[in-house]
């Protein structure tokens, strides 16, 4: 099997391309047709729509695995336009170019799809109402992909972080550096899922032949607040031995700290289908961190 893995220097593509190695031919692209080690792959914009066919015609994959997207959140609700040609019209368009081929894709979509005001974990099937332009866009591109005709499943995750790419462990390992004291809000509920995770997960689906077209939810299990995040990074972080020092962190409320985007105050994600469809269990999101943590030491 050939898969093509748009965004293969973010936090996802990264993982991706060790986890599908074991599975056949892995061609990457990224934005500056460069790998973050230095080598050379195929350079591709997302957004330069026209870009797509021939990237298509010239790679011949017979999957692509896209893992690139517009995920500056804050930043997207004043740079509607490119949000959304990142995270809709090319997804819209490389979705249609794979169906004209027999290429099937995975894509991948987030938690702020949900407009955050449920009480119990969201099914894939619960209704959407972002709250944000990010989510918005993501959305957008979910349904461009379904309406594409393109065999296609689209992967909703949450809360991704890892060692490797810009995400909140690595930005509070930094802030907890430089400062005694971090405020984080404690009335945001999700899942922080490792990118490892999601990578080993794709890979473990595609195994077994590329399933029906849908949507499913992949997150690691569980639930807590962005403040319980950030308590349980420094806990593993001082008993990895990864930091010497301890910052205290203090539980805010949303409104103690304002984003240019509103997020959604709860976005846990059901993964019933993931383990009944695919025989995937998510091991707890706090298992999950120490795995990351323990790797670095
Ligand atoms: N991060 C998160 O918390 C979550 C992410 N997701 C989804 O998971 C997927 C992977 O996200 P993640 O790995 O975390 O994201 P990252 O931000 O780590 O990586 C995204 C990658 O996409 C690339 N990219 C951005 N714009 C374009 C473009 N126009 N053309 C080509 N490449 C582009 C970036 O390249 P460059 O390095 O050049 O900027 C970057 O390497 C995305 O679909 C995201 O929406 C879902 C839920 C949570
Ligand atoms: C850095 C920091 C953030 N926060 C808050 C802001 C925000 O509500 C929350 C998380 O901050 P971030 O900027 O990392 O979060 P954000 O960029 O919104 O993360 C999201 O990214 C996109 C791509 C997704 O798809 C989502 O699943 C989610 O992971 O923590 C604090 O309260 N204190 C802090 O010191
Ligand atoms: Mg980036």
């Amino acid at each position: 099997m050939k898969m093509l893995v748009p965004g293969a220097n973010g936090q996802v593509g990264h993982a991706l391309l060790r986890s599908l190695a074991t599975l056949g031919e892995v061609a990457a692209t990224t934005r500056s047709g460069r790998l973050e080690d230095g080598t050379g792959c195929e350079k591709f914009d997302l957004a330069d729509l026209d870009a797509i066919a021939s990237l298509l015609d010239r790679t011949r994959p017979d999957v692509v695995v896209n893992a690139a997207a517009y995920t500056a959140v804050d930043r997207a609700e004043d740079d509607i336009e490119a949000a959304f040609r990142t995270n809709a019209e090319g997804p819209r368009r490389l979705a249609v170019e794979c169906a004209a081929r027999g290429i099937s894709l995975v894509h991948y979509s987030t938690d702020y799809v949900f407009d955050g005001q449920g009480s119990r974990p969201y099914r894939e099937d619960d209704a959407t109402a972002p709250i944000g332009v990010y989510g918005h866009s993501k959305l957008a591109g979910e349904q461009a992909i379904a309406d594409s005709g393109a065999r296609h499943l689209i992967l909703r995750t949450a809360w991704v972080y890892g060692l490797h790419g810009a995400n909140f462990l690595r930005t509070m390992l930094r802030v907890g550096a430089e400062r005694d004291e971090l405020r984080v809000v404690a009335d945001q509920r999700g899942t922080p899922t490792p990118a490892w995770l999601i990578a080993d997960a794709t890979a473990d689906i595609l195994r077994n032949g590329f399933p029906e077209s849908g949507i499913v939810h992949l997150v690691a299990d569980g639930e807590t607040t962005w403040h319980g995040f950030a308590e349980a990074i420094f806990d593993e972080a001082m008993s990895a031995g990864l930091i010497s020092r301890r910052p205290v962190v203090t539980a805010i409320t949303t409104a103690d700290y304002p984003t240019r985007a509103s997020r959604p105050a709860y976005s846990v994600l059901d993964t019933t289908r993931l383990q009944q469809q695919f025989g995937i269990e998510p091991p707890s999101w706090r298992q999950a961190l120490q795995t990351l943590a323990a790797a670095r030491t």
